[in-house]
């Protein structure tokens, strides 16, 4: 069974699925981010973004036939079986994202494409609504959070998309 983790940088992939794997479920968690790194699978730096430019096609081969949770913002973009999409209000999104040191700019930027809901349209676009799970991270604790993902991976969770309206953020 392959599970994709995804969501707007900040909305707690890396902290929900370590919290997952401190419960020592026996499923495999790949962190993406950290194959692309220490795997060289990216293209080239963007200076501007201060990040790598992923080589999408050297991570799907270098994934091949994989099996249990992939978490990164990327994750959606390779072939899954259920897909779990982070949500966050982005004013709350911000908070986190400053808190642990990114900057305003792209604080803001991650915040307004949470608004627009980008990553969640990316994932029913590829994969269709019926295997795309939306959960809400705003104010609830990681572990619970942990709790919705577990229940996704057990198929105890119906598929849901476009639950979550935060556009009022986008309002002048
Ligand atoms: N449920 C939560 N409630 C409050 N803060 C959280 C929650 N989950 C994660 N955080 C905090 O938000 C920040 C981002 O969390 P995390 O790195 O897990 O997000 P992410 O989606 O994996 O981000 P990225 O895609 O950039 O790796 C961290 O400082 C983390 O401590």
């Amino acid at each position: 069974m392959r599970i994709a983790v995804t969501g707007t940088p900040g909305t707690g992939k890396t902290t929900a699925t370590e919290a997952l794997a401190d419960r020592g479920v026996d499923t495999p968690i790949i962190h993406l981010n950290d194959e692309i790194k220490s795997h060289d699978l990216w293209t080239e730096r963007d200076v501007d973004r201060d990040s790598l430019v992923t080589d999408i096609e050297a991570v799907r081969s270098h994934l091949g036939e994989w099996d249990g949770v992939l978490e990164s913002h990327l994750a959606h973009h390779f072939a899954a079986d259920r897909v779990v999409v982070l949500r966050c209000g982005p004013a709350e999104l911000e908070s986190r994202l400053e808190a642990r040191g990114d900057p305003p700019e792209k604080a803001r930027e991650n915040a307004e494409s949470e608004a627009l809901d980008v990553v969640l349209s990316e994932a029913v676009e590829e994969h269709g609504p019926e295997a795309v799970y939306e959960i809400d991270t705003t104010d609830r604790n990681p572990e619970a959070v942990a709790d919705d993902i577990a229940a996704v991976i057990a198929g105890e969770r119906e598929p849901s998309a476009g639950e979550v309206d935060f556009t009022e953020y986008l309002l002048p």
